[in-house]
C-alpha cells in the first residue's frame, strides 16, 4: 500500500469510527472490513476486498487502486458527510450524461430489474437472457445458493429472507461482485437490486457502476400476491404472512429507489400486468440495442423514446 492510501485509510477510519459511536450498524461492519484491509495490507482469501475476483471487476469499472476506491464506497454505506472523501463523481451528476451511453467500451453495461415481489422479473429476465445475450443475476438466487452452499452467513440469510427483511449490502454486493467476475459476458441483468438506499449506495461506491436504466415492473399488490401463491417452487417467503411483510419492505424501502432512478431519468416503468408474452413484447426495443455491438445511436434512440413515454404505457 502507498503512503498516500494509508493516509486515506486512516482518514476513512477515523471517520467510520465516529458513525460507529453514532450507533450505525452498516458503518461499523464497513469499519471492520476496512479494518481488516488496512491493518494486514496483503492478499487474503476472504472478504469483499480481498479476492481477485473482487478487484477485476472494479478494475474493469475504475481503473484505479481498489482498496482506495473500495475503502471510499463501504466507508459511504451510511454517510453522506464523508462522501466528499470520495473520488467519484456522485449519481446525480452522473445521471446528466446519461444518454451518451458508450456501447463499444469493455466497460460492464448494467441494468437493474426492479419491481415488487412477483410481478415478473425472473420471468422475463430469462426471456431478455435467452434473446440478448445478457447474464441474468439475481439477488434473491445468489443469496438462496449461499444458504445451501453452507456458508457462516447462512442462517442470519435464511432468517431474514423468512423475515421478509432486506440481506446487510456488504453480503449481497459481494456476491454480484464475484458472479460479475466469473461471468463470460459484461451485459448484466441485476434483478431484485438494489432493494434499499443502502443496497444502492453500496453498489455505485463499490463497483463505480452506474446503471444503464431501471426496468420497473408495475404490479398491484393484489396481482402479485395471488401470482406468489401460485408460484409453488417451495420458497420459505411465498407464504401469506411473509409475502405481506416483503410487500411493506418494498414499498418503504425499495419504491424510493425506483424514484431515485426516475428523477435522474432513468426508470423505464412497464406495466407487468398483461401476460408473460406481452410483456416480453413490450420491454424488448429497450435490448435490441444491446446486440449493436458498435452502435451508441440505437440504444439512446430508444431510451428516448421510453422516456418520452411513446413505448411504455404509464
Ligand atoms: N405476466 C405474467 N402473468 C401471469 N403470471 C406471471 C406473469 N409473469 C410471471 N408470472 C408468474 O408469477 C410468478 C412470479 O413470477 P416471477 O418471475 O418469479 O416474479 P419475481 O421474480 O418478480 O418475484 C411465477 O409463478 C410466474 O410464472
Ligand atoms: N437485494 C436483495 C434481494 C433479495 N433479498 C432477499 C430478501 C427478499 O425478500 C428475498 C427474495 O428475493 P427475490 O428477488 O428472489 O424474490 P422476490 O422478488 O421477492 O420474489 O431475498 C435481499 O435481501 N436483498
Amino acid at each position: 500500500m502507498t503512503s498516500r492510501g494509508r493516509v486515506f485509510a486512516r482518514t476513512i477510519l477515523r471517520s467510520i469510527s465516529q458513525y460507529r459511536d453514532h450507533n450505525v450498524p452498516a458503518a461499523a461492519s464497513a469499519a471492520n472490513l476496512i479494518k481488516d484491509e488496512v491493518n494486514l495490507a496483503r492478499p487474503r482469501s476472504t472478504g469483499l476486498l480481498s479476492g481477485t475476483s473482487e478487484r477485476s471487476v472494479l478494475d474493469k469499472a475504475q481503473g484505479g487502486p481498489v482498496w482506495f476506491y473500495a475503502a471510499a464506497g463501504l466507508m459511504a454505506f451510511s454517510t453522506t458527510t464523508v462522501g466528499s472523501a470520495s473520488p467519484h463523481t456522485d449519481a446525480e451528476e452522473k445521471g446528466k450524461d446519461f444518454g451518451k451511453i458508450d456501447n463499444t467500451s469493455s466497460r460492464p453495461r448494467v441494468v437493474f430489474v426492479l419491481g415488487g415481489p412477483g410481478s415478473g422479473k425472473g420471468t422475463q429476465c430469462a426471456k431478455i437472457v435467452d434473446n440478448y445475450g445478457f447474464i441474468h443475476l439475481s439477488a434473491g438466487d445468489l443469496l438462496r445458493a449461499e444458504i445451501k452452499s453452507g456458508s457462516p452467513n447462512g442462517n442470519m440469510i435464511q432468517n431474514m429472507i423468512k423475515d421478509g427483511k432486506i440481506v446487510p449490502s456488504e453480503v449481497t454486493v459481494k456476491l454480484l461482485l464475484k458472479a460479475m467476475n466469473e461471468a463470460t459476458t459484461d451485459k448484466f441483468l441485476i434483478d431484485g437490486f438494489p432493494r434499499n438506499e443502502e443496497n444502492r449506495l453500496a453498489f455505485e461506491k463499490v463497483t463505480g457502476l452506474e446503471p444503464e436504466f431501471i426496468l420497473y415492473f408495475d404490479c398491484p399488490l393484489t396481482e402479485m400476491e395471488k401470482r406468489l401463491l401460485g408460484r409453488n417452487e417451495g420458497r420459505v417467503d411465498d407464504n401469506i404472512d411473509t409475502i405481506r411483510k416483503r410487500f411493506k419492505v418494498f414499498i418503504e424501502s425499495s419504491l424510493p429507489v425506483i424514484d431515485h432512478y426516475d428523477k435522474l431519468g432513468k426508470t423505464r416503468k412497464v406495466n407487468a400486468t398483461k401476460t408473460r408474452e406481452e410483456v416480453f413484447k413490450t420491454i424488448e426495443p429497450l435490448f435490441k440495442p444491446f446486440l449493436e455491438k458498435s452502435s451508441c445511436d440505437g440504444l439512446n434512440q430508444t431510451i428516448m423514446q421510453y422516456s418520452s413515454g411513446s413505448a411504455v404505457r404509464d
